[in-house]
Formats: C-alpha cells, sequence, structure tokens
C-alpha cells in the first residue's frame, strides 16, 4: 500500500485519550489437549473443503493502518483461543471458550485447552458481571455500503481501505456493498468495482445496482448470479435522470430476480414526486439543506415502498426495502409481513417455557409448519430421547435450513401446533430441560425485508436547520432522516421484528465536496457515515436501554443478514466452520464518536460527540487479531470477496404459492363460439 495512502486513514488518537482497557492478558497455556492432533488436523481440512470465498489478495505486507506511523508489524497469530466469554449467537448463547485456527472457528466448548503456540485472549473475570458474564462474541455484517463510489459529480471520500479500516475498529468484518454499472453495463461496473476492491482489508460482497433495461442486462445479471456471486439487485426508484427506474423496469427486473433466485432490493422513493418536491422549494426560495428534507416527504417514501411490495406480491418474488427511513413506509412493511397469515395461525411468546431464556419478541409459530414458512428452532435440551435434535441441528451436519430432520417431521406429519403442542406435553414434563432458544427465522406474510439504517434509527432531522452549512449539510442523505418521531417507531419495529436487520448506507462526503451544494441543496451529495459506528451506537441503543436481547443484538447487525443473502452459517454465527470473524464486546466500558478518532477519511461525523456504553474491544478478522487497545493492523489486499449464492431462504415455497395460483384461475374458460 502506498505510504501516501496509508496516511489519509485517520488515527486512534495516541496518548490524546484515554486507551480502553486491554481486554486480554495474553498467555500462553502448557501443557494442554493439543489442537494439532490428527484428528482435529482432519477436521479443519473438512471444515475448509466448503469454503466459498474467492480469494483476491494482494502482494501486501501486513502494515499498521494508523494515519503517518507507516509501521510494518508482524503477522497476528493464527491460532487463538478466546477463554471464558460469553458466547453468543442469534439462537443461543452461553459461556464458552472458542478456538480458532486458519481463520475458521474450529470449536466452542467449555474447558479447550490448547499448546503454547496459541495466542490466549483470557476475558474470564475481568468481565463477567454480578449476574452473568458480559462478553459478547461475532462479528457485524454491514448490508450497505458505499465505498469508493462515484455519486452526483464526486466520489465517496472512503473507499475500500479506509472505510473497512473503519469497519473493523468498529466491530464490522464484513460489509456488502452496491456495484453500479458504467453506462448502464454490469459487467464493466463489476470489474470496476473488483479495482476498487483491490486494497481491501476485510471480507465483502456485492450486490449490483440495475440503472437501465435491454437484453445484454437481462443476460448480464444471469452472469452475476451464476459466475460473480451476486445474488441482489437495487433498483433506484429515486434519483430522477440518474440511476432511477421506471415501473416497468422495476417489473421486468423483478420477473429476472425471481428467475435467478437472486432477492430484488429498492431504494424506495417516488423520483417524480421528489423532483416535484425539489422544484417546490427552489420556487419558495428555500436553498439550504433544510430544503432537502423538506422536498422529499415521507409520505414519498411511503408511497413507493407500497408499490414496490405491491409489484413484488404481483410477480411472486421476495423484496428487499433499503434504508427504511419512515413509520410510512415501515408501516408498509408491517402491513405486507402480516398480509398473508393463513387464518388460524398465530404467533406465541414463548416467555415461561420450561428453561427457556426467551424475551419478547421471540416468537414462536403456532401452526402447522409450512414451506411458507421458516422456521428455524435450536433445541436445547439434557433429555437423552431428544439430545439428538440439537446434534442434528448443527448447520454443519450437511442439511440445509429448510431440509433439517426435524423441521422435515413437523412438516410431513402435518401436526397442527406442532411446536408449543410439543413442549407441553405431559410425557416430556419433570425428565429434564427442555427450551426452543429461538425461533431464528420466521416468515409469515409476503416476503418484504425491512432495513433500518442507523442514522434513521438515532438522528432527527432538526440539525438540517442549523444555521452553520456545514453542520446541516452533513445530514443529507435519501431518503432524509426524518422529524423526531420516525427514530423511536423505527426502533420499535426493529425490537418486534417488523424489520429485520440494521444496515448504515454508509456514504460519505468530506465537507468540501457537500459544499458543492451551497447554493442548491439538490446539489449536496447524499450520504452519511455509519459504517464504523454502527456496533457501538446499536447496542447502546437497543441493548442497553432493554429493547433487545443479547441475542437479538447478533441477530440484527449480523445473523439475519448472512441468512438473507444465503451465506449463513459461514457468516453471522460463532459455531465451528464458520469465518472467525470475531468481536469482543464489553458492555461495561464506554464508547465516545468522535471526529478527531474516527478513521474514516471524512472531515465530518453525524454521530460526533455522541457517548454509550459497550465498547468493541477486540476484533478478529479472518482469524486475525485486527483491532485490540485501540490500535488497528490490517493488510491492505486481505479481505476477501465473498460469493453470495441464490435461492437463499427467502424463495422456500415460491414454486408452490405459484402452482396455488395458476391453479386458482379457473381459466381458460371453454366457450361456445356462437359466431361458427
Ligand atoms: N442514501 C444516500 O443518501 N446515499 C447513497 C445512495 C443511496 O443509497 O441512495
Ligand atoms: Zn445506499
Amino acid at each position: 500500500m502506498a505510504a501516501a495512502e496509508q496516511r489519509q486513514v485517520r488515527p486512534w488518537p495516541t496518548g490524546a485519550e484515554p486507551r480502553p482497557p486491554s481486554l486480554a492478558s495474553r498467555r500462553k497455556i502448557r501443557n494442554g489437549f493439543n489442537l494439532c492432533s490428527p484428528l482435529v488436523l482432519f477436521v479443519l481440512v473438512a471444515l475448509l473443503l466448503p469454503a466459498e470465498s474467492q480469494q483476491m489478495h494482494g502482494d501486501y505486507g501486513f502494515c499498521d493502518a494508523r494515519c503517518g506511523d507507516a509501521e510494518l508489524s508482524s503477522t497476528s497469530p493464527t491460532k487463538i483461543l478466546i477463554k471464558g466469554g460469553t458466547v453468543v449467537n442469534a439462537h443461543h448463547k452461553e459461556v464458552a471458550d472458542v478456538y480458532v485456527q486458519d481463520g475458521l472457528i474450529v470449536s466452542v466448548m467449555h474447558g479447550i485447552k490448547v499448546n503454547e503456540d496459541v495466542t490466549v485472549l483470557d476475558a474470564t473475570g475481568k468481565y463477567v458481571m454480578p449476574d452473568s458474564s458480559r462478553v459478547n462474541e461475532t462479528g457485524g455484517i454491514d448490508p450497505h455500503t458505499h465505498l469508493g463510489m462515484e455519486f452526483m459529480g464526486t466520489e465517496t471520500i472512503d473507499d475500500f481501505f479506509s472505510g473497512q479500516a473503519a469497519a473493523l475498529a468498529g466491530g464490522t468484518t464484513m460489509h456488502i456493498d452496491f456495484v453500479i454499472p458504467v453506462n448502464g453495463s454490469l459487467s464493466v461496473g463489476f470489474d470496476a468495482y473488483v479495482n476498487k476492491a483491490k486494497n481491501s482489508v476485510m471480507d465483502y460482497g456485492f450486490h449490483m445496482a440495475i440503472t437501465k433495461w435491454d437484453e445484454t442486462v437481462s443476460k448480464d445479471m444471469e452472469l452475476m448470479v451464476k459466475e460473480k456471486g451476486i445474488n441482489s439487485f437495487k433498483f433506484f426508484m429515486a434519483y430522477k435522470g440518474s440511476l432511477m427506474i421506471s415501473d416497468e423496469l422495476l417489473l421486468q427486473g423483478l420477473k429476472k430476480c425471481k428467475s435467478l433466485g437472486a432477492i430484488a432490493m429498492v431504494h424506495a422513493e417516488n423520483g417524480d414526486g421528489v423532483a416535484e418536491g425539489q422544484k417546490k422549494m427552489i420556487d419558495l426560495g428555500i436553498k439550504g439543506p433544510e430544503g432537502h428534507a423538506l422536498s422529499r416527504p415521507s409520505v414519498l417514501e411511503g408511497e413507493a415502498t407500497a408499490r414496490a411490495i405491491r409489484l413484488a406480491t404481483f410477480i411472486n418474488t421476495p423484496l428487499y426495502v433499503v434504508h427504511v427511513m419512515s413509520i410510512d413506509a415501515m408501516e408498509e412493511i408491517a402491513k405486507a409481513r402480516k398480509a398473508e397469515q393463513p387464518s388460524g395461525m398465530s404467533l406465541l411468546p414463548l416467555q415461561g417455557l420450561g428453561s427457556v431464556h426467551c424475551k419478547q419478541p421471540y416468537v414462536a409459530y403456532n401452526g402447522p409448519i409450512t414451506s411458507r414458512h421458516l422456521c428455524h428452532f435450536l433445541i436445547f435440551s439434557d433429555i437423552p430421547a431428544i439430545s439428538w435434535l440439537s446434534q442434528t441441528f448443527s448447520p454443519f451436519s450437511g442439511f440445509s435450513q429448510t431440509s433439517m430432520p426435524f423441521l422435515g417431521f413437523l412438516r410431513h406429519s402435518r401436526v397442527s401446533l406442532p411446536f408449543i403442542g410439543i413442549l407441553e406435553h405431559s410425557r416430556i414434563e419433570g425428565f429434564g430441560k427442555l427450551g426452543i432458544y429461538e425461533v431464528l427465522a420466521f416468515y409469515g406474510g409476503r416476503r418484504v425485508i425491512g432495513e433500518p439504517v442507523v442514522s434513521g434509527l438515532i438522528l432527527d432531522d432538526s440539525l438540517l436547520w442549523d444555521p452553520d452549512f456545514t453542520t446541516a449539510a452533513k445530514y443529507v442523505m435519501s431518503p432524509p432522516i426524518r422529524e423526531s418521531g420516525h427514530d423511536k417507531a423505527l426502533q420499535a419495529a426493529l425490537s418486534t421484528g417488523v424489520l429485520q436487520l440494521v444496515g448504515t448506507d454508509h456514504c460519505t462526503f468530506n465537507s468540501t465536496q457537500k459544499a458543492f451544494g451551497v447554493d442548491d441543496f439538490r446539489k449536496i451529495p447524499n450520504g452519511v457515515n455509519g459504517i464504523e459506528e454502527r456496533m457501538h451506537l446499536i447496542w447502546d441503543l437497543m441493548v442497553e436501554t432493554g429493547q433487545i436481547s443479547v441475542t437479538d443484538y447478533v441477530r440484527i447487525t449480523s445473523t439475519a443478514c448472512a441468512q438473507i443473502f444465503n451465506i449463513y452459517p459461514k457468516k453471522g454465527a460463532i459455531l465451528p466452520g464458520s469465518d472467525a470473524d470475531i468481536i469482543i464486546l464489553n458492555p461495561n466500558s464506554s464508547f465516545e464518536i468522535s471526529v478527531g478518532s474516527h478513521h474514516s477519511r471524512s472531515d465530518t461525523n453525524v454521530y460526533d460527540g455522541r457517548k454509550g456504553k459497550g465498547k468493541v474491544e477486540v476484533t478478529i478478522s479472518q482469524g486475525r487479531i485486527v483491532w485490540e487497545e485501540g490500535k488497528l493492523k490490517v493488510e491492505p489486499g486481505s479481505g476477501r470477496y465473498v460469493k453470495m449464492p441464490p435461492f437463499s431462504y427467502l424463495f422456500d415455497g415460491i414454486e408452490k404459492a405459484d402452482e396455488k395460483y395458476l391453479s386458482s384461475l379457473r381459466a381458460s374458460v371453454k366457450r361456445i363460439n356462437y359466431a361458427m
């Protein structure tokens, strides 16, 4: 990496600010069970086989990303034992050790002993609170970023290097960026992004935008899915005159997505309405950043969301609504997700069942399991007769999520009240512990996913009225940050499962770039930061306030994304065989966000000055410690492109629904032709 490039990455302040306390007193453990035994090596090789990453390694040394230092440091060890923390997955949490080797999680269990060549991060004691231990581990996945994006006549100030360095410092270990076609060409756009991503320092995937429609685009979509590892395409319903597509194109795109098993994503704002709103503001003489919010009210977001959902329903294909910013859009998603629940079925809270540690909004599905309803259960049991279930449920047992034996049993036996019924059955009472820990994914109504972003969950639009242009302009993004009230409603929707996962839409422009629109809000490049702040802010906003549980946190920041984009449990889980992308978060430490210490290249930060509880103290990416004690060590070129296969769980049952639709047509009707 060029030294000049390195210098542009902002430093973690040295000396000026108190450092977070060291998480881990490193030590070597002697005389333990040898994890390099032939058996373990065999397991490792077996686990390595299904890896689907396409490596795009550069020829770089391992270097420190801190500003100006440019010092080379040695590669961090690839054998790591994290001792004594609470391992949190979306389905379950437990105190356990995690052993990592060669970039993979090898083992998650109690009392792992290792040889002296293993680096031990011992979290025990230091982080255990009176009621429970509180070290939470998993790497976050940001489903929505724009690094190195050319947009509104300029290019984002964060490229793949600085954006990813910032991500790692904040505990995000993978992100999915949007490839923008070049003059409508997907292939040219893809190649351009492969080039942009050359200096990557962590794993990443690609979505792709569709900005025009013709035979070549249609064929290229196929190529992208079948050969390039893209399983999602985004349609901009806004940005008239540049990225915006028509309903006709959207329909073509939805059909194509469905045939390829790719997820259609929408930026849902009525672009014609926005153009009209902008004209109105300019006519009224409102040219400052507040004009941005005023010109694109939430009704335009609600309308486009409703339209996209209806068109996707018409085609019968899944839809993913990016950056849900308003109550209007969220309510359309809520309505759609409830829409098709067959009568007689309901959602029940799991509270109070045996040893279940479930809190709202965990739900169990109290009705027949059909292929329309993906219910992914994890059963914990010490009842010998059924303890095999938790083993068979290992995602690495060779079964896909939807063909696990137990789900198969539920489906085929057509049991009504299958789950709750079984749990309440007297035969198992008193035999031991039994619990459903969580329903990982529930899909009941239309296949609609709603993604709020950190800015929409936390901020309100008041600062767009700030008299200082630079301050106001940094909040300009689309759809706009809404007036107070929308944020709280989005939080509630997230905590109750109406919205599923949290992105950032990290799309940074510095104050010089934002000043392009000093005389006209329409020229202010749209976008805010968040890739570094997401994990901290969501922890503080949602977990610290009790709105969601720790396992929910993992689900909305990591697991749901991995499941939707079909890379679970390689990503999004702390399980044997998963990639070793791990964070260690200390809920007793505090964070403070500051433009002076963030790792983005931007000279502004919309969260500047925010403080909160919960600090990511260690980030492990690809099995290497890349963030520890406030120091970032990254290797440009080490980031791997993660291919994402089509036909995620969201497509489960689509064919059956199509068949049902066709058989319901009662057509074509045979008529007597009287004319003959
Ligand atoms: N959101 C935003 O303002 N900028 C990035 C482009 C987009 O996602 O609309
Ligand atoms: Zn975006």
